[in-house]
């Protein structure tokens, strides 16, 4: 099934500038697709078309086999609720636990009472106990976010989506401020989720060898086009050196 899709896509902040230059592509459920390219390619605007953050300027977004950029209020909510989002920076609710940052993942689908205070169904709570122990952090429930590793942070960010039983995980540059070691544990975590549970990962990254090694296909951005999109077995050294227009260490 095509879970992602994008149409002939042209995107600008401004006017004179545009980000995006027809960008096609469609992506499979269960894919893992890592989108690598020199900074300014466009790459996070292209992520964040999935999840309205970024709109077209022309062209069409689907999520799910739905037309996505022309949704609006419930609809549109209702399809954002399935494509969760990690970032570089975590975005936890730092004075706040772990088990409550997750549960914030389901705040859209909650009453307002329940979100002004704070009061989740019991259900619900097992749900997020169930994402931090699938994130390997079951014994952190009540530990403030602010007091964990960038690397802890991260998978509260993880459980938090799960929570939110999103079916497409955005990770833009998600282990990024990471070092090597975490790094590579997030991304194995990632990989399992992805293969698991069927999840489509789409991840932004300026590491080429991570993204070879855990990705079932690369796509390459350059001035907001799409250079290459193949598989991490057909990209030759010389497509990464022409991507970025310069040697890669
Ligand atoms: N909200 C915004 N308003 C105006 N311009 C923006 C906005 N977001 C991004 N841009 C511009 O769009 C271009 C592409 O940015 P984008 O962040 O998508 O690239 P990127 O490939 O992810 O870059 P990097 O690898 O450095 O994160 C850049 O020139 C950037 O300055």
């Amino acid at each position: 099934m095509d879970m992602l899709e994008l149409k002939n896509v042209y995107q600008s902040y401004h006017k004179h500038k545009p980000i995006l230059h027809g960008i096609t592509l469609t992506i499979k459920q269960g894919q893992f697709v890592s989108v690598i390219g020199p900074s300014g390619a466009g790459k996070t605007t292209l992520l964040r078309l999935f999840n309205h953050m970024a709109c077209p300027v022309s062209g069409e977004v689907w999520v799910g086999g739905l037309r996505f950029d022309t949704l609006n209020g419930q609809k549109r909510r209702q399809v954002q609720h399935r494509v969760g989002m990690v970032f570089q920076d975590f975005c936890l609710v730092e004075e706040s636990t772990c088990l409550q940052n997750v549960l914030n993942g389901c705040l859209a689908d909650m009453p307002i009472w329940r979100v002004l205070s704070g009061h989740f169904p019991a259900r619900v709570q097992e749900q997020a106990r169930a994402a931090l122990q699938q994130v390997g952090l079951a014994e952190q429930e009540h530990a403030l976010a602010a007091s964990l590793s960038g690397g802890q942070k991260q998978r509260v960010a993880i459980a938090r989506a799960l929570l939110q039983k999103a079916e497409v995980l955005l990770a833009d540059e998600p282990v990024a401020s990471l070092d090597p070691m975490t790094a590579q544990q997030i991304l194995v975590l990632l990989r399992k989720l992805q293969r698991q549970e069927g999840l489509t990962v789409v991840m932004n990254s300026h590491n080429v060898e991570q993204a070879k090694k855990f990705s079932d296909r690369i796509i390459g951005l350059r001035e907001g086009k799409i250079y290459y999109d193949a598989a991490p077995e057909q990209w030759t050294e010389q497509d990464f050196v022409q991507l970025y227009g310069r040697g890669i260490s």
